[in-house]
């Protein structure tokens, strides 16, 4: 018998019924064996998470649903191995901080924070291929299936990568808990988060920020406060559940209440080319009890969206479900109200959170995948206006971002262009906003949020 179905077997094949249904954006892996090994494997290894944790996050989600609380995501499009160190994981947890701080303060609203992070390594792709300069090799799918080189031999589906997956996570998930929870996040340091990035308009007005949080935390010293909560943050890891491959050996029976608990992370979402109500990853993430999201791009119908709530959460469990909209700037104020209406009508929760990114990707002249700031705020005001209009809670924005100064998305107040993204253009798959266009966006989105609480 396998480690992997070394679970009682009445759950093994609920766990397993998946495996009947077509499964989309699944390599093909050359050396089964190999892959049988590393699962077993994987499917002995500890958890990354405690299932408890993902109990207290659908909690957090419950109240973003009812309006009490805002839920921010944000991380890498594709995590590498190479860049999983201390400087970059460090900078990508300031710049998250940041930004909740910025939400909070401008919104007086607590914010659930969450990382793509610690996990975030396997990539759907629009093509199977891709060709360079006349020679055609298969799709980088992420480093959890194989490497971004250009070369035949890189680009062969390694079952390796799913253990080193597993390692690299579970080191970054280390040092996050350590940042967050062992002094670095205390409120007292704001200052501090913003040290190391290169001096903007938005590091400016963060400083300005971070005073005035000063001057309120000394005065409420001075008159006697505990401080003791604000030592610690609460942050949970996320990613997309895509490698069923990965997924499943991690999903474990929880000791506490005997339910399925998928332990590679807190949060996992299903993406929009992978949400067929009956394929294989809507199954198996109805069988397991962590939070879950679903990604609906601008082609999603009311009746998609309640045949997903159905199976995801027939009992209409507070903070189960989260559907993440990314319909595109131009697309969001025609697409949403049908859906969130349809939604509304059916009194289930779901938790409505935009991704202002993946409906905006543009080629740019020199031939970059690009977004615009621009559009990217569009879309978090047509987001705002849609549930403003519909009475409904924008709960949350899911954001694809970097700690580092990279020049992959254009405009915001460095007013990157079409040439400016040649100078540090890093991105192994989608550009992310970097650090002073996330601030930016922080403060625009806190914005936002005051003007909903003023309506
Ligand atoms: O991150 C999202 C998708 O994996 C990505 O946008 C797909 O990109 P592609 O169209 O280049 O394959
Ligand atoms: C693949 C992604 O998005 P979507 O499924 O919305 O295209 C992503 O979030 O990286
Ligand atoms: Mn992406």
């Amino acid at each position: 018998m396998s480690a992997e179905s070394a679970v009682p077997p009445e759950l093994d094949t609920d766990l397993d019924s998946w495996r009947a249904l077509a499964a989309e954006q699944q390599p093909t892996w050359p050396d089964r064996d190999a892959l049988e090994a590393v699962k077993s494997q994987l499917a002995v290894s500890p958890p990354l998470v405690f299932a408890g944790e993902a109990d207290n996050m659908r909690e957090k989600l419950a109240r973003a649903q009812r309006g009490e609380a805002f839920l921010l995501q944000g991380g890498d499009c594709a995590e590498s191995f190479a860049e999983a160190d201390a400087d970059r994981i460090r900078n990508k947890i300031k710049t998250i901080l940041q930004m909740s701080i910025v939400l909070t303060y401008g919104a007086s609203m607590p914010i659930v924070k969450m990382g793509r992070i610690a996990g975030q390594y396997a990539k759907p792709r629009s093509s199977d291929s891709e060709t360079r300069e006349g020679v055609t090799l298969p799709a980088y799918r992420g480093d959890i299936v194989n490497g971004h080189a250009f070369t035949p031999e890189s680009r062969i589906p390694d079952p390796q990568r799913l253990m080193k997956a597993y390692t690299t996570s579970a080191s970054t998930l280390n040092l996050t808990r350590a940042f967050t929870m062992g002094g670095f996040a205390d409120l007292r340091r704001v200052h501090e988060w913003n040290r190391g990035f290169t001096v903007t308009p938005a590091y400016r007005t963060y400083e300005g920020l971070a005073a005035e949080i000063d001057r309120a935390i000394k005065f409420m010293a001075a008159a006697g406060a505990d401080f003791d909560a604000l030592k610690t943050v609460e942050f949970y890891s996320g990613h997309e559940g895509l490698l069923l491959d990965y997924e499943r050996p991690l999903t474990r029976i929880d000791s506490r209440t005997g339910l399925p608990y998928d332990c590679s992370a807190h949060f996992l979402w299903i993406g929009e080319r992978t949400r067929k109500i009956d394929g294989a990853h809507v199954e198996f993430f109805s069988r397991v009890q962590n939070p879950i999201g679903v990604k609906l791009g601008p082609t999603t119908t009311g009746e998609d969206a309640i045949a997903l709530m159905d199976k995801l959460n027939p009992e209409g469990v507070p903070g189960r479900l989260t559907f993440i909209t990314r319909m595109g700037a131009g697309k969001i104020r025609d697409a949403l109200p049908s859906i969130v209406e349809k939604v509304t009508a059916d009194g289930r929760p779901v938790l409505w959170v935009c991704d202002p990114m993946h409906g905006n990707t543009i080629t740019a002249s020199n031939g970059y995948k690009t977004r615009r700031f621009s559009d990217v705020i569009d879309e978090v005001r047509g987001f705002f206006e849609v549930h403003a209009a519909l009475g409904t809670i924008p709960g949350g924005v899911h954001v694809e971002l970097t700690g580092d100064d990279v020049t992959e998305v254009l405009g915001g107040s460095e007013d990157i262009d079409d040439i400016g993204l040649e100078a540090r253009y890093e991105t192994l798959v989608d550009p992310r906003l970097n650090h002073a266009q996330s601030l930016e966006m922080a403060f625009l989105v806190a914005e936002m949020l005051r003007e909903r609480a003023n309506a």
